[in-house]
Order: structure tokens, then sequence, then C-alpha cells
């Protein structure tokens, strides 16, 4: 592993701790001895007045429905008010559901719950209804400020692949889904009317619609006569009958809250059986050519967008593995990762039944994701020092005993619904594909392919796209998006589609997420209070725009003030995302009971175990389970140069599972029985092969 870590001590939980809600940091302001972020002073000058500089006034507009209940998921489960969990048996594996994972309160992390929260909704009427300008006047339209603030440019990253945004994807997908949204296809409910000319009236459209408006200036999609974006609103406590409206709206998230691996196993039992294929505790594969790949799904219609009948759609634990072809070549790496581990813990353990097996592969498996995530991702994201001073890594042999029962590890919604979203920024417009030599002879247009993953199986495309997303540089952090996602999102053969970034800044108003002036302040960065005062971390020219589009400082939302902060050097994000990324990945490792390097007795795994598994890294994943990839960089999150070159995959550490071989009795007597003497042939009985 190149990643160095330190010692650091765990950081010590101080405030606000409960077993039974999120713990919240209080709003009063950041405590920099509980929280340490890089030092912002020494990045942006000490009173961060200085950085850029700016000025303004703007104006607004935008429309805000009532939102009575609607009962569709679109996640792995069904909701219930009070989940019924436990009693909890103390087992060794992890729940599917994430259940039991924090023993004093068991429901901790369980999908279908609602999303944990640092900072108050602002919602306008208290309870659920979107945000409006503290002026009282609507805000702009989302799609507006998209186009202004986020626009498209080509900028490549100077260093790090297109692997280190996909595998961000997968991360996301495993941790959170906010239900009854499809994130892998436009929704079927419908808020548009006339051809996306005009929003339907309110009173014979769905009542969680909320679909974004379209100014008539639109630089693009007004020209194709559209004024209209489809979006439904996330269901929350409120609209599924939970909250009676005493207490603001809390939305829900419909997979585990944990990194666990949810998107291949499953959120739910039903999932997770209908994947596996009770044999020798391996998934369900379709053999094809030889080749792994996921079950076909029996509800094409509803999640692909495929032409003909004959072409793939799969089933996975996650609903969104068809979304994109890159998201999907990861998917299906996971998928055989499984397999593979299965096999050989077949073969070293032959008395191992089915369940032993899957469940004994699908805790290293996971283990596997968590140690390329905090070990090999995070500390490219958010920096080695942020990881390393906040008790995300640590550079010890040990175990690291940072487990902690009071710690909440729910996502936030801060997080999933604006900060984890700014990497929407390192998407690529185009997906190249490279040969072994590392040439690249075509790529695939991303808005050709969203929900349609038969590309993967043409030819030798899957060793091609797995190669090209570790050869081809990720789009670099900035203000930038490629118009593959804010104009041609799952545009299925239109020649529009839908513009992300407005879906985002939509979202964040659905689920009332505070101002960016808010998270600032949470951050102990200073509050603004004119247009100019956010030039301390926004270019000049953007914050220009910002006081023409917004009526005060105070409307700046979090999802657009964040993403165009400069980037924390050492970083690919800046000062306040950087903050809440830290606490949720904080969070989510020390409030996981089954994290596997924290030397739990009746969970974890044994020192030489935790060892073998901090050995993989991504390119290993490449190598072991792509069709025929024989030669990787070492650090595959890294583009290739002459300190990461392309090396024979025998060359790229690999994870021994012998510290996982186990005698059973049977085997024990046999070995006795057949120790050679001296001078004698050796044999081997058949179930020592
Ligand atoms: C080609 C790549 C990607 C595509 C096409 C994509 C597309 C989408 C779409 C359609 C949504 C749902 C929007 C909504 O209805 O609110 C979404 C949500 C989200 N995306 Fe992405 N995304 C991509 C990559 C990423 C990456 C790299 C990250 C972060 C590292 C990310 C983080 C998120 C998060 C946190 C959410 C919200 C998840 C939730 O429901 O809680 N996405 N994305």
């Amino acid at each position: 592993m190149y990643v160095t870590k330190t010692n650091a001590a765990p950081r010590k939980e101080t405030e606000n701790m409960t077993t039974s809600k999120p713990f919240l940091h209080t709003p009063k302001g950041y405590d920099s001895s509980h929280f340490r972020l890089p030092n912002f002073q020494s990045f942006y000058g000490s009173d961060f007045s200085s950085f850029f500089g700016g000025h303004g006034s703007g104006s607004a507009s935008a429309q805000f429905p009532s939102f009575p209940a609607n009962n569709f998921f679109g996640g792995t489960g069904f909701f219930s008010c009070t989940p019924q969990v436990g009693p909890c048996t103390k087992s060794k594996y992890r729940s599917i559901d994430g259940s039991c994972n924090n023993l004093n309160n068991p429901n901790l992390g369980v999908a279908n719950t609602p999303y944990g929260r640092l900072l108050p909704p602002k919602y306008s009427d208290g309870v659920q209804a979107p945000p409006v300008s503290v002026t009282g006047h609507k805000l702009t339209s989302p799609r507006q400020i998209s186009a202004v603030l986020f626009p498209d440019a080509k900028a490549p990253d100077p260093r790090w692949t297109l692997a280190l945004m996909q595998y961000g994807q997968i991360i996301t997908h495993d941790m959170s889904l906010a239900a009854g949204t499809t994130q892998g296809k436009a929704h079927a409910t419908r808020c548009c009317g006339q051809g996306l000319r005009q929003a339907l009236p309110e009173h014979s459209r769905n009542p969680a619609c909320f679909p974004i408006d379209i100014p008539n200036h639109d630089p693009v999609y007004s020209k194709a006569g559209i004024g209209c974006m489809e979006f439904v609103r996330t269901n929350n406590d409120v609209s599924q009958g939970c909250n009676s409206g005493q207490k603001p709206a809390e939305q829900i998230t419909a997979v585990t809250h944990y990194l666990d691996s949810s998107n291949v196993y499953g959120s739910s039992q039903q999932v997770a059986d209908s994947i596996r294929e009770f044999q020798g505790g391996r998934l369900r594969v379709e053999l094809k050519y030889g080749r792994q790949f996921p079950p076909s799904n029996n509800n094409k219609s509803a999640i692909c967008d495929h032409v003909s009948e004959s072409e793939a759609c799969y089933l996975a634990g996650d609903v969104r593995v068809n979304q994109n072809p890159q998201l999907t070549v990861f998917q299906i790496l996971q998928l055989r990762e499984h397999n593979r581990l299965a096999r050989e813990l077949a073969r070293l353990n032959p008395h191992w039944d089915d369940e032993r097996l899957y469940q004994e592969a699908r805790k290293i498996a996971i283990a596997e994701h968590q140690a390329v995530t905090y070990n090999e991702w995070l500390p490219l994201i958010l920096g080695q020092e942020t990881t390393q001073r906040n008790g995300l890594t640590y550079n010890t042999q040990d175990f690291t005993y940072d487990y902690n029962e009071q710690v909440d590890p729910s996502v936030l919604n801060d997080h999933a619904t604006a900060a984890f979203r700014f990497f929407h920024t390192n998407i690529a417009g185009f997906l190249r594909l490279y040969d072994e030599h590392r040439s690249s002879f075509s790529a695939l247009r991303l808005s050709d392919h969203f929900n349609r993953p038969q590309i993967i199986e043409e030819g030798n495309n899957f060793d091609d796209l797995a190669r090209g997303m570790h050869t081809q540089p990720q789009e670099a952090s900035d203000k930038f998006f490629t118009k593959e996602i804010t104009l041609f999102l799952f545009r299925n053969g239109r020649p529009l589609g839908q513009d992300l970034r407005a879906i985002d800044i939509q979202r964040a108003r659905d689920h009332g997420l505070a101002s960016y002036n808010d998270y600032r302040h949470y951050c102990g960065l200073p509050r603004a209070h004119t247009f100019d005062d956010f030039g301390d971390l926004i270019d000049p020219e953007s914050v220009q725009k910002l006081a023409s589009l917004y009526h005060h400082p105070d409307d700046v939302e979090f999802t657009v003030g964040g993403s165009l902060e400069a980037i924390v050097p050492g970083a690919l994000v800046g000062p306040t995302f950087l903050c809440i990324l830290t606490e949720q990945f904080y969070r989510t490792r020390s409030g996981d009971r089954f994290f596997f390097e924290n030397g739990q007795k009746d969970t974890g795994f044994t020192l030489e175990q935790v060892n073998e598994i901090r050995r993989g890294s991504i390119s290993r994943l490449i190598c072991d389970n792509a069709d025929d990839v024989k030669s990787m960089q070492p650090r595959g999150f890294e583009q290739i140069s002459h300190t990461n070159p392309v090396v024979p995959c025998s060359l790229i550490p690999a994870p021994s599972l012998e510290p996982w071989r186990e005698h059973s009795q049977a085997q024990q007597t046999a070995q006795i029985a057949v120790q050679p003497q001296e001078g004698t042939q050796s044999f081997t009985l058949p179930f020592f092969k």
C-alpha cells in the first residue's frame, strides 16, 4: 500500500453523542480541538477575506408544491415507521439490512431509515416545503444556476485516473439511495406536460412532483422548446405518514448506511437471496463465453433503456447497477471477486458449507472494499493530512481499536445531498478503451450508454474499459461539469436529456438543506455578510454570478457555494465540503462494529488476516477479475508514469487467503494419518486438493 499513515490517536468524541439519534454537532460552531481540518488560514490568509474578492446583488424565482404521501420506493425494501429489529444475536457476520451492527441501537444504519443531518433543515413552512429566499422571493431556477455557474470546459486532471471518480460512485451507491428516486433512469412519474414544454398544473400531477423550471432564455433547452425538467421528491417521514408534521421532514435512504458493499449483496434479505447461487458460497452469474456476468434483470423495461430484448440488463444488490458502463464494470469486478474468494476458500476449507463460504467470502470482500476506500481512495480525495489527523487512516500493522458505539454511522443528508455530489465534476464525457499496450483505439460517448450495459459484453470491451478507466484522466475537480451530464443525462436516444447539476440543486431544496453560509459557519469559516465576503474562497467571476442569481448571501445554497470553492491543497475539494466529507467518513468507519481493522473480538479478523487484506489494492481487483488484463500500474487511481509504470500483474501485491485455512477435525486426523515418514513417498487425499 503506497499510502503512508500516521499513528494518530483515534479522534475523541466530546459532544452531543446520542445512541438513538444521529449525533449532531451544535451548529454554534466548529470546535477545532474536536475536529482537525487542515489549517485553512495558512492556505487562504488569516482573515479569509483576501483570497479572491467579490461583489453584487441578485434576483430569484421557483415553485413550492405541497407534498402528501408518495408510496413508491426506488430502493430495495419497504419502509416501516418503527423498524422491527432484533433481538440481536451475536453473529460474526453483518446482517444484510445493517441491523444489529450497533448492539445498543440495532436500528442505526438500517436500510429504509432517515438520513442523519448535521444542520437543521430550512423548509419554508418549517415542515417540508422547499426553501425560499430570506427575502420571501422564490429562488432562481436550478437550471439557470447550473447553466450560469457550472458550464462545460474540458480540463483533464493532471494526476488521477477516471477510476478515482468511478470508485467514488461505487462508494456512494454502497452508502445511500434517496428513497423514491430513480437514479438509474428517468422516473416513471410525469411532472411535465406538452412534450416537456411546461409543468403539469399542480392539481393534475402527482403530489411528489417538484419539476424544475427552465427559463425561456435557456441557452440550449429553450431552442428545443423545453421549459420543464422532470423531478420527483424523495420519500420522507411525513410523506410516509411517520411524522404528523409537528417536526421537520427527514428523507429516507433505501440502502444500508454502512460501507458494507450493499451494492453487491443487497440491502434486504429478499434481494440478497435473489442474487445468491446457494452453491459453494457463490453469487449468481450468467456465463457468457466463459466469462461471468450478473444475472439478467426480469424487470428490464423498468430498469434499462434497452432497444432490443436481447440486450443485457443486470440484476445486482443495487438498482443503479446499469446506470453507466464504468459503474457496471466495477460492479462486475466486485461480483467476480466475491466468487473468486468463495472458490479459494472452498479449496482451503472443503468442509465449509455454502452458507459459511458465502458469509466468509462476503466478509473478506467487504473488508477489501473498506481497505481500498480508506487506505487508497480517501487520502487522495480528502488529502493525507486530513485522513491521518482525523482518525480516518492509521499507520499501523496492528488493529486500530477505534470502534465507538456512541458514533451514529448514518449517512448525513448534508453529505449525500450536497458535499459528496461535488465529484460529479470529475465525470468524463467520453470513456476511452485501451488495449494491453495501453494504446487507445476508440471511445464511448457516456450518454449513448446510460442504462444500456450491453456494450461491455461486446468483444474485449470489458477489459478495454477496465484498463481505460485506469489510464484515462478523470476530469479535474473544478466548477466545470461535462455536458454529457448537464444536457444529456438519461437522454435515451433523444437529442437532449436532463441536467444533473440542476437536479443536484433541486434535490438539496427538496431536502431543505441549510445554506452555504450556515455550513461555512459550522465548519469554522466566517459567514459572508455581503456577496463580496464569499471572495475569500470563491473566484471573483463566480462571486459576481452568485450576486446576479441570488437575492441575499444567505440564499446561496450549500450545493452551489461549496462547489465553487478553491480546492484545498492536497485534496480534491474545497474546505467546506471537505469538513462535511471528513465528518461522514469518520462516522462511517468508527460507527461500524464490523469495520475490518478495528480488532473487535466477536466480529473481526485475526491480525494476520487484517494485514493480508491491507495488501489489496484497486489494481489487484482488476488483475484478479478482469477477463484477461495481464498488467497494471501499482497505484490504479494514479495515472501511468515512470514512477507508476505498468507492470505484470504478478508484481502487484496480492492478499493470501492462507490465514483463513481452518482444519476440520476430520482433516486434522487425516493429516496425522498421512504424515509422510522419512524416506517414504507422500500422497494427497482428495480433500487436500
Ligand atoms: C458517470 C458517473 C455518475 C453519474 C451518471 C451520476 C448520476 C447521478 C444521478 C442521476 C443521481 C441522482 C440525482 C437525484 O435524483 O437526486 C446521483 C446521485 C448521487 N451521486 Fe452521482 N453520478 C455519477 C458519479 C458520482 C460520483 C463519482 C459521486 C461521488 C464520488 C457521486 C455521488 C452522488 C451522490 C452522493 C448522490 C446521492 C445519493 C443518494 O441518493 O443519497 N456520483 N448521481
